[in-house]
């Protein structure tokens, strides 16, 4: 039973120089340093428990985050955990329409970003107090429930509160079996680890065969910036993996839609799964363009790391622009609004595959994927996460 009032919200500015070695290093973030707004909250309850959020950043961007995540504060401070969760749609409301703040969102950009740390906290300190990590809560949650924590506004003419709980009903049966595989076999992951932008061939050779050595059977290679870099690039990872394995691209919105289409039609020969961020994460239109175009290739188009909120979600699937949905746990509204995007991708038949490139995103998204799996899609086909 949840319990306790918040009586401390703490935020701090956490960096690592990861731009020194060009780790995580993209055709559009040159120098990332991984960082993150780190909100721990705390309670007056007797059990001591803290719950811990964060949402990812670089560098400098994190000192503008963790001034939105105090002036979100006040909305925190004093309340009561179980008034919260037992209303966690309209607490994640409350947030995101603050009459002052929304001004500078609405759900989106930084203001949104620190409303995910924040709600990231309460969830986390949910978890603790049901003696439960992430997952299984929401895997033990009675669908009811669990679609009472989403804010359905502006997304009811593809999917409706009802839409939802039967999703969830309809994939009661095999969830026992399901959550045993899982706890088994953990899920499928790719890695973009061997392939930043940043890194030297000498490199990237010497990380692909680490990875082959330890089993690594899905990569994603950093492309957008020179296509003959890319050209030799591709050629050596794809040279190294064989033909079997699964390669991906990611271009980190670096093109224009017609640009991407001919850069990609260049790259095909390396037979990629995907294409990720082609072009703008605003360009709903364009994704579609991109898809359709490539569509003969065999390259699908996975785009969602840099996508706003739900809205934007339910366009891309409503236009058919991607293949891939790539939720974020730190760039949505935490898990209230991730669970709407899940539900809606099982309802366009469309394979979730997380984002989780960024400090602590891979630790946080593990838990929305699982959930996923055993809960809502019921399937690994076409969902290797990295
Ligand atoms: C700046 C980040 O490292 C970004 O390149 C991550 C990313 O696009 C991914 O993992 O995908
Ligand atoms: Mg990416």
């Amino acid at each position: 039973m949840v319990h306790g009032r918040v009586s401390r919200l703490s935020v701090h500015d956490v960096r690592f120089p990861t731009s020194l070695g060009g780790h995580g290093s993209d055709a559009m973030h040159t120098d990332p340093d991984y960082s993150a707004a780190y909100v721990v909250l705390e309670t007056d309850a007797e059990d001591g428990l803290k719950g811990y959020g964060i949402t990812f950043t670089l560098g400098r961007g994190t000192e503008v985050v963790v001034c939105a995540v105090n002036a979100l504060a006040p909305h925190v401070l004093n309340k009561d955990l179980g008034d919260i969760v037992g209303d966690f749609r309209g607490f994640y409301r409350q947030l995101t329409s603050d009459g002052q703040l929304r001004w500078i969102g609405p759900e989106k950009g930084v203001v949104h970003l620190a409303t995910a740390a924040v709600l990231n906290a309460v969830w986390d300190l949910w978890a603790k107090q049901e003696g439960k990590p992430l997952w299984k809560l929401l895997v033990d949650m009675d669908p009811r429930t669990l679609v009472s924590c989403i804010d359905f506004r502006y997304i009811t003419d593809v999917l409706t509160e009802e839409e939802a709980c039967e999703i969830l009903q309809q994939s009661q049966v095999g969830k026992k079996e399901r959550e045993e595989q899982m706890l088994a076999h953990g899920y499928p992951a790719y890695t973009t680890s061997c392939a930043w932008l940043g890194y030297p061939d000498a490199t990237l050779k010497q990380l692909c065969s680490e990875a082959l050595k330890d089993g690594w059977t899905r990569f994603k290679v950093k492309v957008g910036a020179d296509l003959q870099d890319d050209i030799r690039r591709c050629r050596l990872v794809r040279n190294m993996i064989g033909p079997e394995k699964t390669l991906m691209m990611d271009a980190n919105q670096r093109w224009d839609v017609p640009e991407a289409v001919e850069w990609m039609t260049k790259l095909a020969e390396f037979k990629p799964l995907w294409i990720e961020e082609p072009t703008s994460p605003d360009d709903i239109l364009g994704h579609a363009a991109i898809s359709k175009a490539l569509a003969p290739l065999g390259i699908g188009v996975a785009t969602g790391e840099q996508c706003h909120n739900r809205v934007i979600f339910k366009q891309l699937l409503q236009a058919k622009a991607l293949k891939f949905l790539q939720i974020d746990s730190c760039r949505l509204g935490s898990v209230n609004e991730n669970l709407s995007v899940l539900l809606m991708a099982k309802k366009f038949e469309i394979p979730v595959c997380p984002h989780a490139g960024g400090v602590g995103l891979c630790e946080l998204v593990q838990h929305l994927i699982i959930f996923d799996f055993i809960s809502v899609s019921a399937s690994l086909q076409d969902s290797p996460s990295n």
